[in-house]
Protein backbone atom coordinates (compact mmCIF):
# COMPACT_ATOMS: atom_id res chain seq x y z
CA UNK A 1 0.00 0.00 0.00
CA UNK A 2 2.48 2.74 1.25
CA UNK A 3 6.14 2.59 -0.94
CA UNK A 4 8.91 4.73 0.55
CA UNK A 5 10.24 7.67 -1.66
CA UNK A 6 5.79 8.22 -2.47
CA UNK A 7 4.10 10.97 -2.08
CA UNK A 8 0.62 11.83 -1.40
CA UNK A 9 -0.93 15.42 -1.60
CA UNK A 10 -3.23 16.04 1.65
CA UNK A 11 -5.77 19.30 1.49
CA UNK A 12 -6.52 21.37 4.26
CA UNK A 13 -9.72 22.29 5.23
CA UNK A 14 -8.21 25.31 6.96
CA UNK A 15 -8.02 27.85 3.66
CA UNK A 16 -4.49 27.15 3.36
CA UNK A 17 -3.56 27.23 -0.74
CA UNK A 18 -1.11 24.76 -1.21
CA UNK A 19 -2.02 20.90 -0.34
CA UNK A 20 0.52 19.42 2.44
CA UNK A 21 2.92 16.98 0.27
CA UNK A 22 2.90 13.66 3.21
CA UNK A 23 6.67 11.56 1.57
CA UNK A 24 6.74 7.94 2.98
CA UNK A 25 10.39 7.70 4.42
CA UNK A 26 10.01 3.79 6.03
CA UNK A 27 7.64 1.08 5.95
CA UNK A 28 10.17 -0.47 9.29
CA UNK A 29 8.53 1.43 10.74
CA UNK A 30 5.97 3.20 9.59
CA UNK A 31 7.28 6.55 9.08
CA UNK A 32 6.48 9.94 6.80
CA UNK A 33 7.88 13.45 6.48
CA UNK A 34 5.22 17.00 5.61
CA UNK A 35 7.57 19.74 4.80
CA UNK A 36 6.33 23.20 5.46
CA UNK A 37 3.93 21.47 8.20
CA UNK A 38 4.26 24.43 10.11
CA UNK A 39 4.73 27.94 9.14
CA UNK A 40 7.55 30.29 10.87
CA UNK A 41 5.50 32.35 12.19
CA UNK A 42 4.01 28.85 14.27
CA UNK A 43 7.90 27.83 15.30
CA UNK A 44 8.83 31.18 16.49
CA UNK A 45 5.40 31.42 18.16
CA UNK A 46 6.18 27.55 20.13
CA UNK A 47 9.59 28.52 20.98
CA UNK A 48 8.56 32.03 22.19
CA UNK A 49 5.61 30.17 24.47
CA UNK A 50 8.33 27.51 25.67
CA UNK A 51 10.42 29.90 27.02
CA UNK A 52 7.56 31.70 29.02
CA UNK A 53 6.11 28.54 30.39
CA UNK A 54 9.91 27.88 31.26
CA UNK A 55 12.12 25.15 30.17
CA UNK A 56 13.62 22.20 32.81
CA UNK A 57 17.06 20.26 31.97
CA UNK A 58 15.38 16.54 30.60
CA UNK A 59 16.12 14.01 33.04
CA UNK A 60 16.30 9.76 32.30
CA UNK A 61 17.46 7.86 35.24
CA UNK A 62 17.07 9.62 38.70
CA UNK A 63 20.02 9.29 41.11
CA UNK A 64 18.64 6.80 43.61
CA UNK A 65 17.73 4.23 40.46
CA UNK A 66 21.02 4.32 39.22
CA UNK A 67 22.16 3.53 42.72
CA UNK A 68 20.33 0.97 42.57
CA UNK A 69 21.22 0.20 39.30
CA UNK A 70 24.77 -0.20 39.81
CA UNK A 71 25.40 -3.87 39.83
CA UNK A 72 29.03 -4.88 38.28
CA UNK A 73 28.14 -5.80 34.90
CA UNK A 74 30.70 -9.44 34.71
CA UNK A 75 28.69 -10.41 30.90
CA UNK A 76 31.69 -13.22 30.43
CA UNK A 77 31.55 -14.23 34.30
CA UNK A 78 35.02 -14.18 34.62
CA UNK A 79 35.33 -12.62 38.09
CA UNK A 80 37.18 -9.53 36.11
CA UNK A 81 35.52 -7.18 35.30
CA UNK A 82 36.96 -5.64 31.31
CA UNK A 83 37.27 -2.36 30.08
CA UNK A 84 33.75 -3.00 27.87
CA UNK A 85 31.99 -4.31 31.07
CA UNK A 86 32.95 -1.83 33.14
CA UNK A 87 31.76 1.08 30.35
CA UNK A 88 28.37 -1.21 29.92
CA UNK A 89 28.16 -1.43 33.57
CA UNK A 90 27.90 2.62 33.73
CA UNK A 91 26.14 2.45 30.83
CA UNK A 92 23.17 0.80 32.11
CA UNK A 93 23.27 2.00 35.49
CA UNK A 94 23.64 5.70 34.80
CA UNK A 95 22.95 6.24 31.25
CA UNK A 96 26.24 7.04 30.59
CA UNK A 97 28.78 6.52 27.68
CA UNK A 98 32.03 6.75 28.72
CA UNK A 99 35.41 5.43 26.07
CA UNK A 100 38.13 3.54 27.06
CA UNK A 101 39.96 6.43 27.84
CA UNK A 102 37.08 8.13 30.55
CA UNK A 103 37.32 4.54 32.67
CA UNK A 104 41.29 4.36 32.46
CA UNK A 105 41.32 8.35 33.53
CA UNK A 106 38.81 7.01 36.37
CA UNK A 107 41.00 4.40 37.42
CA UNK A 108 44.02 7.01 36.99
CA UNK A 109 42.37 9.22 39.38
CA UNK A 110 41.19 6.67 42.06
CA UNK A 111 42.00 4.05 43.88
CA UNK A 112 39.52 1.41 41.81
CA UNK A 113 41.82 -0.16 40.07
CA UNK A 114 44.42 -0.92 42.47
CA UNK A 115 47.12 -3.24 41.00
CA UNK A 116 46.32 -0.97 37.83
CA UNK A 117 45.97 -3.56 35.20
CA UNK A 118 43.02 -1.46 33.89
CA UNK A 119 40.28 -4.07 35.00
CA UNK A 120 38.32 -4.80 38.03
CA UNK A 121 38.95 -8.06 39.98
CA UNK A 122 36.63 -9.20 43.16
CA UNK A 123 38.80 -7.93 45.40
CA UNK A 124 39.18 -4.47 43.82
CA UNK A 125 35.17 -4.43 43.58
CA UNK A 126 34.94 -4.77 47.19
CA UNK A 127 37.49 -1.19 47.91
CA UNK A 128 34.79 0.88 46.30
CA UNK A 129 31.24 1.94 46.54
CA UNK A 130 28.44 2.01 43.52
CA UNK A 131 27.76 5.49 45.68
CA UNK A 132 31.46 6.54 44.75
CA UNK A 133 31.64 5.35 41.35
CA UNK A 134 28.24 7.71 40.87
CA UNK A 135 29.79 10.39 42.28
CA UNK A 136 33.05 10.50 40.08
CA UNK A 137 31.03 9.96 36.86
CA UNK A 138 28.61 12.51 37.70
CA UNK A 139 31.33 15.03 38.01
CA UNK A 140 32.74 13.81 34.88
CA UNK A 141 29.09 14.69 33.06
CA UNK A 142 29.19 17.94 34.10
CA UNK A 143 31.78 18.90 31.63
CA UNK A 144 31.16 16.42 29.12
CA UNK A 145 27.32 16.49 28.82
CA UNK A 146 28.32 14.79 25.44
CA UNK A 147 28.30 11.17 27.52
CA UNK A 148 25.18 11.61 28.79
CA UNK A 149 22.63 9.78 27.22
CA UNK A 150 20.07 12.34 26.87
CA UNK A 151 21.31 16.73 27.11
CA UNK A 152 18.08 18.75 26.51
CA UNK A 153 15.99 20.88 27.81
CA UNK A 154 11.53 20.45 28.00
CA UNK A 155 8.52 22.25 28.37
CA UNK A 156 5.40 20.50 28.41
CA UNK A 157 2.40 22.43 26.45
CA UNK A 158 -0.70 21.59 27.91
CA UNK A 159 -4.16 22.47 28.06
CA UNK A 160 -4.04 24.06 31.36
CA UNK A 161 -1.23 26.49 30.25
CA UNK A 162 -2.56 26.60 26.66
CA UNK A 163 -6.37 26.18 26.19
CA UNK A 164 -6.64 29.81 24.93
CA UNK A 165 -4.05 29.05 22.68
CA UNK A 166 -5.48 29.23 18.74
CA UNK A 167 -2.37 27.70 17.34
CA UNK A 168 -2.04 24.84 19.32
CA UNK A 169 -5.40 24.32 19.12
CA UNK A 170 -5.29 24.31 15.14
CA UNK A 171 -2.34 22.54 15.45
CA UNK A 172 -4.38 19.80 16.92
CA UNK A 173 -6.50 19.92 13.62
CA UNK A 174 -3.87 19.77 11.31
CA UNK A 175 -2.46 16.73 13.23
CA UNK A 176 -5.90 14.73 13.15
CA UNK A 177 -6.26 15.53 9.30
CA UNK A 178 -2.94 13.99 8.79
CA UNK A 179 -2.90 11.13 11.34
CA UNK A 180 -6.73 10.29 10.35
CA UNK A 181 -6.96 10.12 13.79
CA UNK A 182 -10.64 11.13 15.83
CA UNK A 183 -9.49 14.52 17.46
CA UNK A 184 -10.80 13.66 20.86
CA UNK A 185 -7.54 11.08 20.78
CA UNK A 186 -5.00 13.66 20.19
CA UNK A 187 -6.57 16.48 22.22
CA UNK A 188 -5.66 14.09 25.15
CA UNK A 189 -2.02 13.49 23.89
CA UNK A 190 0.96 14.96 25.12
CA UNK A 191 3.00 17.99 23.48
CA UNK A 192 5.94 18.49 24.51
CA UNK A 193 8.50 21.30 23.28
CA UNK A 194 12.73 20.28 23.36
CA UNK A 195 15.51 22.75 22.86
CA UNK A 196 19.15 21.43 22.37
CA UNK A 197 22.49 23.30 22.64
CA UNK A 198 25.95 22.78 21.02
CA UNK A 199 26.22 19.15 22.12
CA UNK A 200 22.58 18.11 22.81
CA UNK A 201 21.61 15.18 21.36
CA UNK A 202 19.32 12.35 22.76
CA UNK A 203 21.02 8.82 22.72
CA UNK A 204 19.11 5.74 20.72
CA UNK A 205 15.52 5.03 22.86
CA UNK A 206 11.82 3.97 22.14
CA UNK A 207 9.19 6.19 22.30
CA UNK A 208 6.45 3.72 23.67
CA UNK A 209 6.79 0.79 25.85
CA UNK A 210 6.60 -3.09 25.20
CA UNK A 211 3.17 -4.35 25.88
CA UNK A 212 4.48 -7.50 28.35
CA UNK A 213 2.42 -7.79 31.19
CA UNK A 214 -0.80 -6.13 29.80
CA UNK A 215 -3.07 -6.86 33.00
CA UNK A 216 -0.29 -5.48 35.45
CA UNK A 217 0.40 -2.84 33.17
CA UNK A 218 -2.04 -0.88 31.48
CA UNK A 219 -1.57 1.72 29.63
CA UNK A 220 -0.55 5.45 31.47
CA UNK A 221 -3.87 7.52 31.20
CA UNK A 222 -1.90 10.20 32.12
CA UNK A 223 2.07 11.70 31.76
CA UNK A 224 4.33 10.82 34.35
CA UNK A 225 1.49 7.91 36.02
CA UNK A 226 3.26 5.00 38.40
CA UNK A 227 2.30 1.06 37.09
CA UNK A 228 1.52 1.51 33.69
CA UNK A 229 3.56 1.59 30.41
CA UNK A 230 3.65 4.09 27.86
CA UNK A 231 1.05 3.54 24.35
CA UNK A 232 2.31 6.15 22.28
CA UNK A 233 0.92 4.70 19.44
CA UNK A 234 2.32 7.45 17.35
CA UNK A 235 4.62 10.01 17.27
CA UNK A 236 4.86 13.09 15.41
CA UNK A 237 7.78 15.60 15.61
CA UNK A 238 7.78 18.87 14.26
CA UNK A 239 11.22 20.75 13.46
CA UNK A 240 10.73 24.33 14.63
CA UNK A 241 14.14 25.76 13.72
CA UNK A 242 16.76 25.26 10.96
CA UNK A 243 19.91 23.85 13.13
CA UNK A 244 23.17 24.65 11.20
CA UNK A 245 25.25 21.86 11.57
CA UNK A 246 24.23 18.18 13.23
CA UNK A 247 20.68 17.33 15.52
CA UNK A 248 19.61 14.95 12.99
CA UNK A 249 16.89 11.97 14.50
CA UNK A 250 18.69 8.78 13.24
CA UNK A 251 16.73 5.64 13.21
CA UNK A 252 19.35 3.06 13.44
CA UNK A 253 17.62 0.06 12.30
CA UNK A 254 14.78 1.52 10.00
CA UNK A 255 14.42 -1.39 7.31
CA UNK A 256 15.93 -4.07 8.80
CA UNK A 257 14.87 -7.60 8.40
CA UNK A 258 16.21 -8.36 12.21
CA UNK A 259 16.45 -6.02 15.50
CA UNK A 260 19.66 -7.64 17.68
CA UNK A 261 19.20 -5.77 20.46
CA UNK A 262 22.66 -7.63 22.24
CA UNK A 263 24.24 -6.86 19.00
CA UNK A 264 23.07 -3.01 19.70
CA UNK A 265 23.88 -2.42 23.24
CA UNK A 266 27.45 -4.38 23.11
CA UNK A 267 28.37 -2.37 19.86
CA UNK A 268 27.61 0.94 21.52
CA UNK A 269 25.46 1.30 18.35
CA UNK A 270 22.72 3.30 20.50
CA UNK A 271 25.12 6.09 21.05
CA UNK A 272 24.30 8.59 18.34
CA UNK A 273 26.17 10.97 19.72
CA UNK A 274 29.08 8.97 17.88
CA UNK A 275 27.60 6.96 16.31
CA UNK A 276 25.18 9.59 13.80
CA UNK A 277 26.55 8.18 10.64
CA UNK A 278 26.00 4.41 10.87
CA UNK A 279 21.66 5.13 10.81
CA UNK A 280 19.53 3.48 8.76
CA UNK A 281 17.72 6.57 8.17
CA UNK A 282 18.82 10.10 8.76
CA UNK A 283 16.21 12.96 8.79
CA UNK A 284 17.51 16.74 8.67
CA UNK A 285 15.91 19.07 10.77
CA UNK A 286 14.09 21.76 8.86
CA UNK A 287 11.96 24.20 10.25
CA UNK A 288 8.26 23.85 10.01
CA UNK A 289 9.01 19.82 8.77
CA UNK A 290 7.35 17.53 10.72
CA UNK A 291 7.99 13.58 10.91
CA UNK A 292 5.53 10.99 11.82
CA UNK A 293 6.03 7.48 12.59
CA UNK A 294 4.17 4.70 14.21
CA UNK A 295 6.04 3.02 17.50
CA UNK A 296 3.40 0.29 17.35
CA UNK A 297 2.54 -2.33 14.87
CA UNK A 298 -1.43 -2.80 14.16
CA UNK A 299 -2.92 -5.65 16.00
CA UNK A 300 -4.45 -7.78 13.56
CA UNK A 301 -7.40 -8.62 15.81
CA UNK A 302 -8.53 -5.69 17.20
CA UNK A 303 -6.80 -3.31 14.13
CA UNK A 304 -5.79 -0.77 17.04
CA UNK A 305 -2.44 -0.72 19.11
CA UNK A 306 -0.40 -4.05 18.70
CA UNK A 307 3.24 -4.81 19.75
CA UNK A 308 6.05 -2.18 20.28
CA UNK A 309 7.77 -2.00 16.72
CA UNK A 310 11.37 -2.68 17.24
CA UNK A 311 12.06 -0.92 14.01
CA UNK A 312 11.14 2.32 15.80
CA UNK A 313 14.25 2.83 17.54
CA UNK A 314 15.64 6.31 17.19
CA UNK A 315 17.63 9.37 18.35
CA UNK A 316 18.54 12.85 18.56
CA UNK A 317 21.98 13.33 16.89
CA UNK A 318 24.94 15.63 18.34
CA UNK A 319 24.27 19.48 17.64
CA UNK A 320 27.26 20.95 16.54
CA UNK A 321 26.45 24.23 15.56
CA UNK A 322 23.23 26.25 16.74
CA UNK A 323 20.44 25.28 18.62
CA UNK A 324 18.08 22.94 17.80
CA UNK A 325 13.91 23.11 18.63
CA UNK A 326 11.71 20.40 18.19
CA UNK A 327 7.99 19.62 19.29
CA UNK A 328 6.96 16.35 20.36
CA UNK A 329 3.16 15.04 20.14
CA UNK A 330 2.83 11.87 21.85
CA UNK A 331 -0.44 9.97 20.31
CA UNK A 332 -1.10 7.80 23.70
CA UNK A 333 -3.93 5.78 22.97
CA UNK A 334 -5.30 2.68 25.56
CA UNK A 335 -4.78 -0.90 24.59
CA UNK A 336 -8.61 -1.79 23.63
CA UNK A 337 -9.84 0.17 20.89
CA UNK A 338 -13.87 -0.21 22.04
CA UNK A 339 -12.15 1.48 24.92
CA UNK A 340 -11.06 4.69 23.15
CA UNK A 341 -14.24 5.03 20.73
CA UNK A 342 -15.77 5.17 23.85
CA UNK A 343 -13.71 7.71 25.42
CA UNK A 344 -14.58 9.84 21.86
CA UNK A 345 -17.91 9.55 22.72
CA UNK A 346 -18.17 10.48 25.76
CA UNK A 347 -15.50 13.24 25.35
CA UNK A 348 -18.20 14.38 22.47
CA UNK A 349 -21.03 14.41 24.75
CA UNK A 350 -19.09 16.25 27.64
CA UNK A 351 -18.49 19.08 24.77
CA UNK A 352 -21.98 19.41 23.90
O1 LIG B 1 15.64 15.29 18.75
C1 LIG B 1 15.32 14.39 17.99
O2 LIG B 1 15.59 14.44 16.79
C2 LIG B 1 14.61 13.18 18.53
C3 LIG B 1 13.88 13.45 19.81
C4 LIG B 1 13.24 12.25 20.39
O3 LIG B 1 13.42 11.17 19.94
C5 LIG B 1 12.35 12.38 21.56
O4 LIG B 1 12.22 13.48 22.10
O5 LIG B 1 11.75 11.36 21.98
FE1 LIG C 1 12.02 9.77 20.77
Amino acid sequence: MFKVGDVKEIALDDGSVKPLKMKTLSLKPLMFEIPNFLSADECAHYIKVAKEVGLEESLTISPEIALQRFRLMDINQDKLLSMEEMMLTIQGAMDVFLDKEDVLKMYNETNFDQNHDGSINEEESKQFTPADMRTYVEDLVKDSPEKRSRYSEEVWLTDENSVEDTIFQSLKERIAKVTQLAPQIIKRSDFQVLKYDIKGHYNVHYDSSQKLNIAKYPCCKHRGEKGCRYCRFMTVMVYLNDVEKGGETAFIVAGNETVDHKYIFLNQMTNVYKECDAAMLKVKPELGKMVMWYNHLVDQDTNWIGELDENSLHGGCGVTKGEKWIGNFWITVSDEVEKDLDSVVETTKDEL
